[in-house]
């Protein structure tokens, strides 16, 4: 694992190229240096009303987990940021705090929310200063983001993008261009005037500020400001004279507000499947065929996805198993020939279950067995067929999905060519749909 040069003691991540030194009180980029330290504010006390549902929108689910651990993920994965304060309804404490646990987040320091959107805020940003009110006052960020629970869909470099420019000019927000004309109307319901849609912007979110900038600013509001305010850029303004910085942001960025955003959200699952469909790996032991195939895999597959082949020689199973866990690999091909002994494979999911790999994201399990007997695996018991379904089943409640896939070897060139490709087809199709219905199937290529 690469690490970094002036902060040995902590590994880059690959992923991000961000590393963090604590010992600095400031965050690094790549080779670039986040001079200040950032911390988030996630306001998820609201209740949803214009979503209609008894259940508030944030904790709704969405690829079976609830929307805000999406969100939460999003900050987490990012080294430079301290601390993720995230303000909840008194009610909804203990539902975040199960949330907290079984997603396993961290960095996590959870606050009341108020009546309104700019009072869970404020609570939120009073973790930082207010030793009486909070057990554990947090260390004061120079720069703190501000980040609706109900917008899952934030990237690294538009936070980075927002955190500097807010240091710079005190605020900064995210914008996106105007969907719809807007109009103003005449008391008596004419209109009165087209806006030049040029001119204006949404505002979204994330947005940051220098932490003392919006704290003073929520000092100074007016009740009439903590009751119908919607935008913390327009008290930075209107309070400290801060003029924000605004960055157009990607379409992704859109909040859940109705219904019908969820089934939105729902839409976008296509793009965090195809993301956790981009790599995999193919263990085999070391079985000269067995090797053979997974090589002929790795080629076919290539097309598709980034394949790596894993060889394991017997007694070295714990070395691939962190192999595959650090390499984040969620979707993995066991390739074994003529043995219908499921025990390699029953380890192999303990294993994966062992790690953080399933907590967030579905792991996809292929077992590619090749049968090079003249007699059908398994067509004299049903009882392995049963077998795999239940270890299939099992392996579901870890989030582990897991199919057969049997292929026969055939004799001649172009019919092995076939199978191999047919093994691609339904390998990858598994891989892309993540379809939990199927666990436990056995396919024939
Ligand atoms: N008292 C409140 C109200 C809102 N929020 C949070 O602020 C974010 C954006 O607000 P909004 O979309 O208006 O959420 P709700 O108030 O829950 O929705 P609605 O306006 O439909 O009632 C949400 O993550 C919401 O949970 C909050 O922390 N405390
Ligand atoms: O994006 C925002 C601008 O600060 C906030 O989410 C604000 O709460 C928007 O409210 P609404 O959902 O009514 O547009």
């Amino acid at each position: 694992m690469e690490t970094d040069r002036k902060c040995p003691h902590r590994a880059i991540n690959p992923a991000t190229r961000i590393r963090t030194d604590p010992a600095l009180n400031c965050s690094c980029t790549g080779s670039r240096m986040v001079g200040f330290p950032v911390a988030v504010v996630l306001p998820a006390g609201g209740s949803g009303e214009r979503m209609g549902l008894s259940t508030p929108k944030q904790f709704c689910d969405f690829l079976d987990r609830p929307l805000i651990s999406f969100t939460i993920e999003a900050f987490e994965r990012i080294n430079w940021i301290q601390n993720i304060v995230v303000v909840v309804a008194k009610e909804c404490i203990d539902l975040m705090k199960t949330i907290i646990h079984k997603y396993s987040h961290k960095r996590i320091t959870l606050v009341i929310g108020g009546q309104t959107r700019h009072r869970s805020i404020f609570n939120g940003l009073k973790v930082f200063t207010d030793s009486q009110v909070y057990d554990s006052k947090l260390t004061k960020p120079e720069v703190i983001i501000i980040h609706d629970a109900v917008r899952p869909f934030v990237e690294e470099d538009l936070l980075l993008k927002i955190a500097t420019a807010a240091k710079d000019h005190g605020a900064a927000g995210a914008t996106r261009p105007l969907v719809s004309t807007v109009i103003a109307t005449t008391s008596e319901g004419c209109l009165d005037s087209s806006l030049e849609r040029a001119k204006y912007r949404a505002s979204e979110m994330p947005q940051a500020f220098l932490f003392d900038t919006i704290y003073q600013a929520y000092q100074q509001c007016s009740d009439c400001d903590f009751e119908y305010g919607t935008e913390c850029l327009q008290l930075v303004l209107q309070y400290c004279g801060s003029k924000a910085k605004l960055i157009e942001g990607p379409p992704t960025l859109w909040k859940v507000k109705f219904k019908v955003f969820l089934t939105s959200a729902e839409l976008s699952k296509c793009s965090v499947s195809e993301s956790l469909s981009q790599k995999a790996c193919v263990i085999t032991g070391v079985q000269q065929d067995a090797v053979q195939l997974a090589h002929c895999l790795e080629k076919t597959l290539l097309t598709q996805l980034m394949v790596e082949v894993i060889s394991t020689p017997v007694g070295e199973e714990v070395s691939c198993i962190q192999n595959i866990s650090s390499k984040e690999y969620r979707n993995i091909i066991y390739v074994i020939v003529n043995d219908t002994d499921l025990q390699e494979i029953k380890q192999l999911v303990e294993s994966i279950g062992n790690t953080s790999l399933p907590i967030l994201y579905p792991v996809v399990v292929i077992m590619v067995h090749l049968n090079k007997s003249e007699s059908m695996p398994f067509s004299n018991n049903m009882d392995e067929l049963g077998a795999i379904r239940l270890l299939a089943k099992e392996a579901k409640q870890k989030n582990i999905l897991v199919y057969g896939l049997l292929v026969n070897y055939p004799k001649d060139t172009e019919k092995w060519n076939d199978a191999v490709a047919n093994v691609c087809l339904i390998a990858g199709t598994l891989i892309k749909d993540r379809n939990a219905v199927l666990a436990g199937q056995l396919f024939v290529a």
